[in-house]
């Protein structure tokens, strides 16, 4: 998205109602669930319970309501998240950076879905979660070891997050909002 597009669909945001929606995608323990939790109460809490299946919730953000589908993130889940990412806005893909023995297989997990034709052109914002522990991998290693500057067919962007302290929180939500559409 240009800049001119993004600051007219922001501007269009403060004025019209505008939806989209989304889906959370990321191998378990990545902070999807928790994500959402920042996105749509600011809460954070330690215990959380793994995704069965999938969730979805709305969440309203000003004049834009988000329809959020968080899907689990368990081997056993991964074969459902391309259905729930076709058609969608926006995927997100939400990656552990400091589980940096998890990284690779991140990596191959978000390949494969992005192969499947029907996702092709959607935009990808990918997150780096869990940056205020220490062994977090920087944001450039984390593009690195992902191979983001292979995927040419669609936008990529990605920040480094905290769900757990709100590190960059209000950055996603600005990046959501400015993809979303004006409401029919
Ligand atoms: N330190 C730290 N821990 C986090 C952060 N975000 C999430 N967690 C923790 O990571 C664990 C997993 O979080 P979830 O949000 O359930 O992860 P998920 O990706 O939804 O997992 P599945 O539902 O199994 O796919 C929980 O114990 C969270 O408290 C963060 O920013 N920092």
């Amino acid at each position: 998205m240009g800049l001119l597009d993004s600051f007219l669909t922001w501007l269009r945001s403060l004025f019209f109602k505008q939806e989209m929606e989304l889906s959370l995608v990321g191998l378990q323990n990545a902070g999807k669930t928790s994500l959402l939790n920042a996105i749509a109460t600011g809460g954070y809490s330690e215990d959380m319970i793994p995704t069965v299946g999938f969730n979805m919730r709305k969440v309203t953000k000003g004049n834009v309501t988000i329809k959020v589908w968080d899907l689990g993130g368990q081997r056993r889940f991964r074969t459902m998240w391309e259905r729930y990412c076709r058609g969608v806005s926006v995927i997100v893909y939400v990656v552990d950076a400091a589980d940096r023995d998890s990284v690779p297989i991140s990596r191959s997990e978000l390949h494969d879905l992005l192969m499947k034709p029907s996702l092709s052109g959607i935009p990808l914002l990918v997150l780096g979660n869990k940056i205020d522990k220490s062994e977090a991998l920087s944001k450039q290693a984390l593009v690195d070891q992902l191979g983001l500057d292979s995927i040419t067919d669609k936008e990529v962007c990605c920040y480094m997050i905290s769900c757990k302290d709100s590190i960059n929180i209000d950055v996603v939500i600005d990046w959501l909002i400015k993809h979303s559409k004006t409401a029919t």
